[in-house]
C-alpha cells in the first residue's frame, strides 16, 4: 500500500514531467499501480487506517506524485448533494469544458506540497472527462463543484503542473471574473 513516503514531494522532478500515455490493454503492473492510487485516497480517508499509517487525508492521487510518469489519477470525494465520486482512471483527458469558471474559496493544496500557498486557483466550472477504468472500459464524467476542481488538479499532475502555477502572482486574491466561488 502507499504511505506518505512514497509520495514526493515539489523539487523531484517527476512533478515537473509530462507523463506517458498507459499503452491499452494495460498490463498487471499498471492495473496494480492504479488499484494503490485509489486504496491510498480511499484509506486517507479512513480515520482509523489513517492514523495507522500515518497518512494525509487526501481526495485525489497522480501516479506521478508516488514517481511513476504515467497518465493515470485516482479520486475519491464527495461533492455539496453528497454524491460520492470514486473513479482510477488510465489517460484521462478533459474533452470539453464550460467558458464559466469556478475555484475553492480555500485556496488548493497539493499531497506533494508541504506548505500553504494562498491564492484562488481558476479552474473551469465543468469538464467532461474521458478515460479507462481498470477494467479496460472506457468511461466518460461530466463533472462540475468540487468533483470537476479534483479531476483537473490532478489531470494537471499528468502534465507537469502544480496547482500554484495558476495563482495570479501580483494580486494572488485577485478575483475571476464571472467565476464561480466553491465553499468548502
Ligand atoms: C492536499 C489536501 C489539502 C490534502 C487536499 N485535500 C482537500 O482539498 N480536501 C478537501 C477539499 C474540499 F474543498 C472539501 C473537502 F471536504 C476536502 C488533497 O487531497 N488534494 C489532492 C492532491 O494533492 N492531489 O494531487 C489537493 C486538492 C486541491 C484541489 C483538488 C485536490
Ligand atoms: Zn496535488
Amino acid at each position: 500500500m502507499i504511505t506518505m513516503k512514497d509520495i514526493i514531494r515539489e523539487g523531484h522532478p517527476t512533478l515537473r514531467k509530462v507523463a506517458e500515455e498507459v499503452t491499452l490493454p494495460p498490463t498487471e503492473e499498471d492495473k496494480e499501480v492504479l488499484r494503490s492510487l485509489l486504496e491510498y485516497v480511499v484509506n486517507s480517508q479512513d480515520p482509523e487506517v489513517a492514523s495507522k499509517y500515518g497518512l494525509r487525508p487526501g481526495i485525489g492521487l497522480a501516479a506521478p506524485q508516488i514517481n511513476v510518469s504515467k497518465k493515470m489519477l485516482a479520486v475519491n470525494v464527495i461533492d455539496e448533494k453528497g454524491t460520492l465520486y470514486s473513479h482510477a482512471l488510465f489517460n484521462p483527458k478533459i474533452i470539453s469544458h464550460s467558458v464559466e469558471k469556478a475555484y475553492l474559496t480555500s485556496g488548493e493544496g497539493c499531497l506533494s506540497v508541504d506548505r500553504q500557498v494562498p491564492g484562488l486557483v481558476p479552474r473551469y466550472a465543468r469538464v467532461t472527462v474521458k478515460g479507462w477504468n481498470i477494467n479496460g472500459e472506457e468511461v466518460k464524467l461530466r463533472l462540475r463543484g468540487l468533483p470537476a476542481i479534483v479531476f483537473q488538479h490532478e489531470i494537471d499532475h499528468l502534465n507537469g503542473i502544480m496547482f500554484y502555477d495558476h495563482i495570479n502572482e501580483e494580486n494572488p486574491f485577485e478575483p475571476i471574473p464571472g467565476a464561480l466561488p466553491i465553499e468548502r
